[in-house]
């Protein structure tokens, strides 16, 4: 498994970061089979696995829920896991003790949050004194959507970017040991890539960040309402769950499922000696 150090090595040495989003069993188990470097529990899950409206609806026990069965399926992959909507705002000793409940408790080996407010430092700061390494997420931060006023790209404006690349700094002073940044324009996110000596992890940020990282879901098109601009669909799997279903639904209507080879059939002696009809 790689470790924070390694990802560290992998930015100095170019060597790009690949991350993807895991909800379950066995979408672990098939990205760690694909040798993905990093794995992300996110709080997207609510959104594309519970039919939330947002990620503000997501709570602890979900993303411990989701977390448990992820490193079930990927016990040799590098876990993160979001912290979700609040659950690091209340106080600071709230923050650490859901902090604790989700590394405990899911074995997970890293925490992310969004933004970078003075709060939030404290507590990157906090968490990386006790020995939990954190992902900072910068951009379109999804929890703060109300914020935002919608799903938009971030540091479009002089004021914006500079406040980008100065959050940027303060999380790695703070001790993050990456950053996601998230709907960014490419020139913006590769000088915070450059600025800094932590790895940046992008979506949606182009091809200079030292990593990228998309929701499973979305590069399989499995049952996705919506689709950014930034998504690559590399395999359409929701059209072929759908006409798998499709055809077993019919063949059960035609009687042709279950065949003689998905039935346990009877040995004729028992049927004799039962008196069954044929
Ligand atoms: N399936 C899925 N994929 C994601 O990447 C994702 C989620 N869900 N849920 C949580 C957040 C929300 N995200 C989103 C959602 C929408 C856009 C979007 O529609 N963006 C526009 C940009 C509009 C603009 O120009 O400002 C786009 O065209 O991509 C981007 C990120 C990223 N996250
Ligand atoms: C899109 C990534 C960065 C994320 O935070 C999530 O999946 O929740
Ligand atoms: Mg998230």
């Amino acid at each position: 498994m790689k470790n924070t150090i390694q990802f560290q090595k992998m930015k100095k040495n170019s060597e790009k970061i690949t991350m993807i989003t895991a909800y379950d069993y066995p979408a672990a188990k098939l990205a760690e089979e694909a040798e993905v470097d990093m794995l992300l529990v996110g709080d997207s899950l609510g959104m594309v696995v519970l039919g939330y409206q947002s990620t503000i609806e997501v709570t602890v026990e979900d993303m411990i829920h989701h977390g448990k069965a992820v490193t079930r399926g990927a016990p040799n992959t590098f876990t993160v896991i979001d912290m979700p909507f609040m659950s690091y705002h209340l106080s600071i000793e709230k923050a650490m003790e859901n902090a604790q409940q989700m590394m405990q408790q899911t074995n997970a080996h890293a925490l992310k949050v969004e933004g970078a407010s003075t709060n939030t430092l404290k507590l990157i700061e906090k968490l990386t004194e006790a020995g939990v390494p954190v992902v900072g997420h910068l951009g379109l931060t999804p929890q703060s959507v109300h914020v935002l006023g919608g799903y938009r790209i971030q540091g479009k404006d002089k004021e914006t970017a500079k406040q980008l690349i100065e959050d940027a700094k303060k999380l790695e002073n703070s001790g993050a040991f990456s950053v996601v940044l998230e709907c960014v324009p490419d020139r913006l996110a590769k000088h915070i890539s450059q600025q800094l000596s932590i790895p940046t992890i992008g979506i949606g940020a182009g091809k200079d960040c030292d990593g990228q990282v998309l929701v499973y879901h979305d590069i399989l098109h499995y049952g996705v309402d919506f689709q950014p601009s930034f998504v690559k669909v590399y395999h359409q799997v929701g059209s072929d769950i759908k006409s798998a279903i499709q055809q077993y639904h019919k063949q059960v209507k035609s009687g042709e499922f279950p065949s003689r080879e998905h039935t346990f059939v009877m040995s004729e002696q028992l049927a004799a000696d039962l008196n069954l009809e044929e």
